[in-house]
């Protein structure tokens, strides 16, 4: 015969957690129903969703006045089904799987390169030359600078060059506000958001709206500037350190710098088909003549 377990003394226990749970036992409570709802009390209310849900009138304790498992009978009903978001997905497609795993290696990748995110960080000191690149590659000193340009331009060829470069930067400040508020994906958590100049959008990080830009603006001066070859890859190279300092910051995680350069280059494509020229679009250039 099992002995009795017993407390630190030695002495019998008279009643055991376990043993108040058997069926009969007051904390049984006929059922279960008991032990249910004081383990649903001992939580604050609203501190786990799982037991917002399990309190919710419609949760099948509530809806059939019963413990759903302890002594259900074969006249009881079957439980009603999951609601959509408890049911686990035990055939996930591989679509899922990879997308899962690509997420994880961004998240875990975008960690370890977040070297300059803070001053105490690896490569804190480093920090003031990432926010100098930052600032190279932001919304506002591009728009004004073209702006400047614009105003100061004697030459048709030049406005309409600068014409289509504002358009260029106009329609990526757009486009890239669009896809953050769709997507909503939050910044890294190592990130201090000590931006300057900042839209509401740009709490979110997908798309990188520098990496964008540094693509667009690249690949429009490549196209529109005769440059010589080493003033051409020091172009390609700022924008590719203006998206990697995107990471080194922890403002973004390595997908939405790769997809901020996709979006940019394919943005640039847009414009080339689009261009303003006087041919297509004469009002906006005699408007402008006639300023
Ligand atoms: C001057 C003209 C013609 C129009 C102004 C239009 C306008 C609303 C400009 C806002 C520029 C601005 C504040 C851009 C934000 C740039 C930014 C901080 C992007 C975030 O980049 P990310 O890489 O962190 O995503």
């Amino acid at each position: 015969m099992p002995s009795p377990r017993r407390n630190a003394d030695g002495r019998p226990l008279a009643a055991s957690a376990s043993s108040s749970s058997s069926p009969g036992s007051p904390a049984h409570g006929g059922g279960g129903r008991f032990e249910f709802q004081s383990l649903l009390s001992s939580r604050a209310p609203g501190a786990d969703p799982t037991c917002a849900r399990l309190r919710a009138s419609d949760s099948p304790v509530h809806r059939r006045g019963s413990f759903p498992l302890a002594g259900a009978g074969p006249s009881q009903a079957a439980p009603a089904p999951l609601p959509e978001e408890d049911r686990m997905d035990l055939n996930p497609s591989f679509l899922g799987i990879a997308l899962r795993s690509l997420l994880a290696i961004d998240l875990w990748l975008s960690k370890k390169l977040g070297v300059c995110a803070g001053e105490s960080s690896s490569w804190g000191s480093m920090r003031p030359l990432m926010k100098l690149l930052e600032i190279s590659g932001h919304g506002i000193p591009w728009l004004l600078g073209t702006l400047y340009c614009l105003a100061r331009s004697d030459s048709w060829a030049g406005r309409e060059v600068l014409m289509n470069l504002l358009f260029a930067l106009l329609l990526d400040l757009l486009l890239v506000a669009l896809i953050k508020g769709l997507v909503r994906r939050r910044r890294p958590a190592h990130n201090q958001m000590d931006m300057f100049v900042t839209l509401s959008v740009d709490k979110y990080s997908f798309p990188s709206g520098h990496a964008t830009r540094a693509a667009l603006v690249s690949r429009f001066i490549l196209n529109h500037l005769v440059l010589a070859i080493p003033l051409r890859v020091l172009v390609v190279l700022w924008a590719f350190i203006v998206g990697f300092s995107r990471v080194m910051l922890g403002r973004h995680n390595v997908t939405d710098v790769a997809f901020g350069f996709f979006l940019g280059y394919t943005q640039y494509s847009i414009v080339d088909y689009c261009w303003l020229s006087p041919h297509n679009v004469p009002v906006l250039f005699v408007l402008w003549n006639q300023q």
